[in-house]
């Protein structure tokens, strides 16, 4: 699969993107509808002073920041195939006779981008519903809280004290390669420093 979007971010507040191509080099595009809105709307929804490092209290007044985690999750599931599941019991599902004992297998990458489900599902379109990147039921997740910390933490951080821009003109790849969490094929690129954050960076 070569979906070719893009992901990530960032911005100096400054109006000139129609102007340098340096400067819309660094809107990199988020998927395939309206990708600056997309990134407008979320340097625009961190609106955390310079001053200070994002901190954990900021998270849950971020909506957007987990919007775009969750999008990301449905369409890049770390788990595309959940982990195996057995049926304790003969049932029918959908037509289907699953006997006692059946490994299942739930395919969440496949349900993600179902165009039964979802409208444009190889869209990114962060303001729609949640995908099921944790599973559900009894078995999902526990860790889903403190993941969604930690990443939200880590991606409003990136956001926060670095620009971001791309290596060269081609699109970010978003191919991946074969292992059980779905890692990408190539690493993501790469990061300039945002000098306003250096005096709060060397303190960590
Ligand atoms: C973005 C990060 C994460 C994703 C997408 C993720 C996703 C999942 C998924 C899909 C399952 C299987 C659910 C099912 O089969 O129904 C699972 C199970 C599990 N996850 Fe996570 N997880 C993440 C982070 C974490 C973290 C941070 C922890 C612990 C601190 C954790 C602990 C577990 C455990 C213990 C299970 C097994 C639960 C069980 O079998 O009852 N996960 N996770």
């Amino acid at each position: 699969m070569n979906m070719n979007d893009n992901t990530a971010v960032a911005d100096d507040n400054n109006n000139d993107d129609d102007q340098a191509p340096a400067t819309a080099r660094r809107r990199t595009m988020i998927g395939k509808k309206d990708p600056d809105a997309c990134l407008d709307q979320l340097i625009r929804s961190l609106c955390i002073p310079a001053t200070r490092m994002v901190e954990a209290a900021d998270l849950p007044k971020l909506n957007y920041l987990r919007c775009m985690i969750m999008e990301t999750l449905r369409l890049y599931p770390p788990m595309p195939l959940l982990v195996p599941h057995e049926s304790t019991t003969d049932v029918d599902v959908a037509g289907y006779h699953i006997a006692r004992g059946t490994m299942l297998l739930v395919n969440t990458f496949a349900i993600h981008r179902d165009p039964k489900v979802w409208d444009d599902p190889e869209a990114f379109i962060p303001e729609r519903e949640d995908g099921i990147p944790f599973g559900m039921g009894r078995r999902r997740c526990p860790g889903e809280n403190m993941a969604m910390q930690m990443v939200g933490l880590t991606l409003a951080t990136l956001i926060h004290c670095f620009d971001w821009e791309r290596v060269g003109e081609e699109l970010v790849d978003m191919s991946e390669c074969s292992g059980q969490t779905m890692p990408k094929k190539l690493p993501l690129e790469a990061i300039q420093h945002r000098a306003s954050m250096a005096h709060l960076l060397s303190k960590i």
